[in-house]
């Protein structure tokens, strides 16, 4: 037996509370994850290996270390060479089946999924290779896990409308053949692509009954969040953490239940705050927004969606309330029928019931 006192007393662990248990432990969903930000780097090396490609990187550790980001651009460059990996439906497969065991984990009932065709469209992979690997996954973790899901397609914001328009054309098909696959997004640099660059992709795909959602207000202005809602029709948006500087916003997203899609950890790595305790999700509950908690890219960023909701309830002064308003706040705003939503609500609703107050 050992008298040594331990050096760190577990009790002070905020992961190891009763509200950390609780959040980590109630149904959700998540609404904001690039399936190719779940590529680990041991899973990098792996795809390196059995597709024959070259990494710009000697190891595993080498590329882990590389992951100090400045911005969003410095995270873009490095997730694009990451993705260089991806070549086979089977490869499609196996990434989105190592996410779908971390969304069970973490008590995910629901999960809307972002890919970006045009990354892997450039390196000659066809479109259906990207949409049949990643929903194949999906069938599985449907059947084996109980977990629903979404998918949605983005477009990157770097290329050309012009490269949008023959994006979506080539998978008008996917989007008649794969019910899951149900909406759009926009992605990649906000600085210098604003959402006006697609407002006639969007209008297009408005046409085609899907549904829209844009990053918008993660690195740019507030006024991005305007014209995501106003020229692309956005029914959600993407991060939206510069709303703060518009109180008229605030009020509208407010108002029309507009959900924001959060990434806290995402935000801190890609420095849109200096920490944790300066992030703008106190203002933004404050002011009556619909606020959702997502892992953004979480390979990249340091975790999932639990370690996600962790970082935030141990930085800011938020109670347990609030754990169940974002809870519910994502399950809300999920791109699924009323009775799916109601289902999940009420799972919700005994899952607080049951459990103890944290
Ligand atoms: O956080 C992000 N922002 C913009 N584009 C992205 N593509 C993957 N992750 C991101
Ligand atoms: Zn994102």
């Amino acid at each position: 037996m050992s008298f040594l006192a331990p050096t760190t007393s577990s009790s002070t662990l905020f992961s190891e509370s009763p509200l950390a248990r609780k959040l980590c432990a109630m149904p959700k969903a998540e609404l904001h994850m690039h399936i190719e930000g779940s590529l680990e780097p041991e899973l990098i090396f792996a795809l390196a290996e059995r597709n024959g490609v070259t990494l710009p990187y000697p190891s595993v550790d080498a590329l882990r270390d590389a992951y100090a980001f400045t911005d969003l651009q410095s995270f873009l460059d490095i997730y694009y060479a990451g993705a260089s990996v991806l070549l086979t439906e089977q490869d499609f497969y196996d990434m989105t089946w190592a996410y779908v065991e971390r969304a069970v984990a973490d008590h995910i009932v629901h999960t809307e999924i972002f890919f970006d065709p045009q990354t892997h469209i450039a390196r000659g992979v066809p479109v259906e290779v990207v949409v049949n690997g990643i929903s194949r996954a999906l069938d599985d973790a449907e059947a084996r896990h109980g977990l629903s899901s979404r998918m949605i397609l983005c477009f990157l914001r770097h290329l050309s409308e012009e490269d949008a328009f023959a994006t979506l054309a080539s998978a008008e098909a996917c989007f008649k053949t794969v019910p899951r696959l149900i909406g759009v997004g926009l992605d990649s640099s906000e600085q210098g692509n604003p959402p006006e660059k697609f407002a006639r992709v969007f209008a297009r795909c408005e046409a085609l009954g899907l549904r829209r959602v844009a990053h918008a207000g993660e690195e740019g202005p507030a006024q991005n969040i305007r014209d995501a809602l106003d020229l692309l029709h956005a029914e959600r948006i993407d991060h939206g953490v510069t709303a703060i500087e518009d109180q008229a916003l605030l009020q509208r997203l407010a108002a029309e239940k507009i959900a924001l899609t959060v990434c806290p950890l995402s935000n801190v790595k890609l420095k849109v705050f200096d920490d944790m305790t300066a992030h703008s999700l106190p203002m933004l509950l404050d002011a009556g927004v619909a606020v959702t908690l997502n892992s953004d890219d979480p390979a990249y960023f340091g975790g999932y969606l639990n370690t996600n909701y962790l970082a935030v309830f141990e930085a800011l002064p938020l109670g347990e309330e609030t754990g169940y308003l974002l809870a519910r706040n994502s399950l809300e705003a999920a791109f699924a029928t009323d009775e799916e939503k109601a289902r999940w609500v009420a799972q919700l609703d005994a899952f607080w019931a049951q459990t103890p107050a944290a």
